[in-house]
């Protein structure tokens, strides 16, 4: 039987994702969609680590398992780190991607192509019960595109543009962005203190 992860996350990006990575591993991958009775877990947290670190003892505990979680987004220096922990509802709770583009496009029209720096965090908690919890974090850098190109990946991919492949992160195939996406250098990192 193959090795059990469990990801406290309800975004199917992520899922898909992590399905992808630790599929190399052998483990299989199960999500909060499996466990529809788990009410939404609120992110409170001022910092990727602690809304991270919420989610995974929080679905820890309910379980009675070891869990992950992965708490992410974009972080843009002319907007002074915005929409950081915001990312996923920025534009609205409905957490629309379109939305969330088409307003940090909006904020970013002014700012010239040199100001236009930006990267993700990917920020993973692992949690068992009675043992201590732990955080990895992983970033890629990138710079935020004038229009939204490339259909693949999930959320801001679109607009963040990435200078060493002359290509937005939804210009890669699944296979590139796994390669050196934030949450693959999270991964990792993870994977070098698993246990
Ligand atoms: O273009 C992107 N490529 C990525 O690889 C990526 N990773 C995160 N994000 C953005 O950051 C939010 C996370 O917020 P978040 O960690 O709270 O997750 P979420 O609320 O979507 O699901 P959950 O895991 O909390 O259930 C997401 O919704 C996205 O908008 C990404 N955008
Ligand atoms: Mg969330």
């Amino acid at each position: 039987m193959k090795n059990q992860i469990i990801i406290a996350t309800k975004n199917k990006g992520k899922v898909r994702e992590f399905e992808q990575m630790f599929a190399n591993d052998g483990y299989q991958v199960t999500s909060l969609f499996e466990y529809e009775e788990i009410p939404d877990i609120e992110e409170t947290g001022k910092t990727f680590a602690e809304n991270a670190v919420l989610k995974a003892e929080t679905l820890a505990k309910a379980l009675n398992q070891k869990v992950i979680a992965d708490d992410s987004g974009l972080v843009i220096d002319a907007l002074d780190g915005r929409p950081g922990v915001y990312s996923a509802r920025y534009a609205g709770e409905e957490k629309s991607d379109k939305a969330n583009n088409e307003k940090v496009l909006n904020e970013m029209k002014d700012i010239p192509s040199e100001d236009r720096t930006a990267r993700f965090v990917c920020t993973i908690a692992v949690a068992s019960p009675g043992e201590p919890t732990y955080v990895v974090e992983g970033t890629c850098e990138g710079i935020i595109a004038l229009e939204p190109a490339g259909a693949n990946g999930f959320g801001y991919d679109p607009i963040m543009f990435l200078p060493g492949f002359e290509k937005t992160m939804a210009q890669l195939s699944p296979q590139e962005k796994n390669q050196i996406s934030h949450r693959a250098r999270a991964l990792e990192k993870l994977m070098e203190q698993w246990k």
